[in-house]
C-alpha cells in the first residue's frame, strides 16, 4: 500500500509513469517505510501531547491510560498486517506489473512480471510487518534517556529516582563492567568482550592476578589515546547495545506504568543511541565542581589523567543544549530528591519515543531480524 503511494508520488515528482525499473522500484521501497513511519511518528506526537494534558486524572487511571495510548498502534499493527497479507499485495502487485509490462511494449515477460511481483510484495509485507511490530515495541518501551559529563551526578540521581515508585534503571557502565568479566564456564563468549580486549591490547598487562581486566590501567591506555579509545568503544558498543536492548525488554514487559531509564554516560557521543529517546535529561555541574568531585572520587587520577577523561566527552554545554531536560546537581542529595520527584512528575505520561527514534529501532529491529 505504501510503495504504490511512493511509486505513485515518485512518478508524479519526477513527471514519468514508475516502470518496472529496479531502482525506481527500490526508491519506492524506501520512501514506503518512510511515509509510514512519518505517518506513525506524527500519531504518537499527537498520542503524547494529548496525555500530557490529563493530568487531572485519577493515579489509578493513569496506568490504565498509559496502556490505552499503546492500543491504537496495536490496532494499527493489526490493520497493517491484515491489509498488506502476501495474497493481497502480490495480486495488486501482479496486476500493476502487467500491466507496465504491456505499457513497455513487451519488454518484460509475464514469468518475469509475475517472479518481480512475488519478491516485490514478499518485501513490502516484510517492511510492513516489521516497521508495524518495531512500532509497537518501541511505544511500549517507551525509555527516558539519562546523561551527562563523567562525575556530574548521573548515578547519584539515578539511586534517588530508583527509590521512586515505577521506576527502572538500566546502568550502561554497569553493563560494560559486565560484559569485560572473564566469561564464566559455559558462558557464550559471544556476549563477551574479554577475549578481543585482551588480543586487541596485547603485552600491555591489563588484566589483574586473578584474570580479570585492570581498570585503572586499561582506562589510562586509552583516555591517553583516542584512537585506542575509539577501538575499544568499537568492540564494545554492539555487545553493550544488545544487552541494553535485553535489559530494556525484560525490564518493562508487561509493566505499562513502569518509567524505563537508560543511564547512559555516552548517549550523545555513541552514534544512534540518543534517538532512541523521546526525553533526554542532561545532569550537569559547573566544570571546577566536577573537576573536583571527580578528583575526590578518583584519587588515584593525577590532574591531566582527570583532564583527559574530561576532554573525551563531548563539552558539557553542548549536551545541555539538545537535553529535554537539565538537572543541576548543585545542591545537597537530599535537596535534589525534591529536584528528582518535580523531574518525574514532568515527565509522567510523556516517554514516547523521538520520531527518530523509531525510525532507528525500526532499522536496527530489520537489522537484528535479517529482514532486509
Ligand atoms: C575505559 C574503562 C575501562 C575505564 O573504567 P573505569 O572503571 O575507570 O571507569 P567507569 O567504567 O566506571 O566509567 C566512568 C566514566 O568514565 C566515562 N567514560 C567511560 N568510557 C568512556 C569513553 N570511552 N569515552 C569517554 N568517557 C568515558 C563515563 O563518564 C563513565 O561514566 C571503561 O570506562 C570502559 O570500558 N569504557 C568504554 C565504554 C564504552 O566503550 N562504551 C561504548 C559506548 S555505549
Ligand atoms: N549533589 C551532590 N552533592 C555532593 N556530591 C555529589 C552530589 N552528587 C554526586 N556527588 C558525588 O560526586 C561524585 C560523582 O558522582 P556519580 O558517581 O554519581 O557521577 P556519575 O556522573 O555517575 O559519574 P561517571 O560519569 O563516572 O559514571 C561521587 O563521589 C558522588 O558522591
Amino acid at each position: 500500500m505504501f510503495s504504490f503511494a511512493a511509486s505513485w508520488l515518485l512518478g508524479t515528482l519526477t513527471g514519468r509513469n514508475a516502470s518496472l525499473q529496479m531502482r525506481d522500484q527500490l526508491i519506492a521501497l524506501a520512501l514506503a517505510p518512510a511515509i509510514g513511519l512519518l505517518a506513525g511518528a506524527l500519531l504518537m506526537r499527537a498520542q503524547a501531547k494529548k496525555f500530557r494534558s490529563v493530568r487531572h486524572v485519577q493515579e489509578d487511571w493513569r496506568s490504565a491510560l498509559s496502556s490505552l495510548a499503546n492500543l491504537p498502534v496495536l490496532a494499527g499493527m493489526f490493520f497493517g498486517v491484515a491489509t498488506t497479507s502476501p495474497e493481497s499485495l502480490f495480486y495488486a502487485c501482479t496486476r500493476r506489473s502487467l500491466e507496465i509490462a504491456r505499457a513497455e511494449g513487451d519488454r518484460y515477460t509475464i514469468a518475469e512480471c509475475k517472479e518481480y511481483a512475488f519478491m516485490h510484495s514478499f518485501l513490502t509485507f516484510w517492511i510492513c510487518c516489521s516497521f508495524l511490530w518495531w512500532l509497537a515495541v518501541a511505544n511500549t518501551l517507551q525509555p527516558i534517556g539519562i546523561t551527562g559529563g563523567i562525575a556530574c551526578g548521573k548515578s547519584t540521581i539515578c539511586k534517588i529516582l530508583k527509590k521512586q515508585d515505577n521506576v527502572a534503571i538500566v546502568d550502561l557502565d554497569e553493563i560494560a563492567h559486565d560484559v569485560q568479566r572473564p566469561p564464566k564456564k559455559g558462558e557464550a563468549v559471544m556476549n563477551n568482550c574479554y577475549q578481543t580486549i585482551l588480543e586487541t591490547f596485547p603485552g600491555k598487562k591489563i588484566t589483574k592476578r586473578d584474570g580479570s581486566i585492570d581498570r585503572k590501567k586499561l582506562g589510562d591506555i586509552v583516555f591517553a589515546d583516542p584512537a585506542k579509545r575509539r577501538l575499544l568503544e568499537a568492540i564494545m558498543r554492539p555487545k553493550i547495545m544488545q544487552a541494553m536492548v535485553w535489559r530494556m525488554v525484560t525490564g518493562k514487559m508487561f509493566r505499562t506504568n513502569t518509567k524505563l531509564m537508560i543511564e547512559a554516560p555516552l548517549l550523545f557521543e555513541a552514534p544512534i543511541l540518543r534517538y532512541i529517546f523521546g526525553i533526554i535529561i542532561v545532569v550537569s555541574i559547573p566544570p571546577d565542581e566536577q573537576l573536583k568531585r571527580l578528583k575526590k572520587r578518583n584519587p588515584e587520577l593525577t590532574t591531566a589523567q582527570c583532564e583527559q577523561r574530561l576532554e573525551a566527552q563531548m563539552p558539557l554545554e553542548e549536551k545541555k543544549k539538545m537535553a529535554t531536560i537539565v538537572i543541576e546537581n548543585d545542591k545537597s542529595e537530599a535537596e535534589m530528591e525534591e529536584v528528582c520527584k518535580q523531574v518525574l512528575k514532568d515527565i509522567e505520561h510523556n516517554g514516547m519515543l523521538s520520531m527518530e527514534g523509531v525510525f532507528f529501532i525500526f532499522m536496527f529491529g530489520r537489522f537484528v531480524l535479517g529482514i532486509w
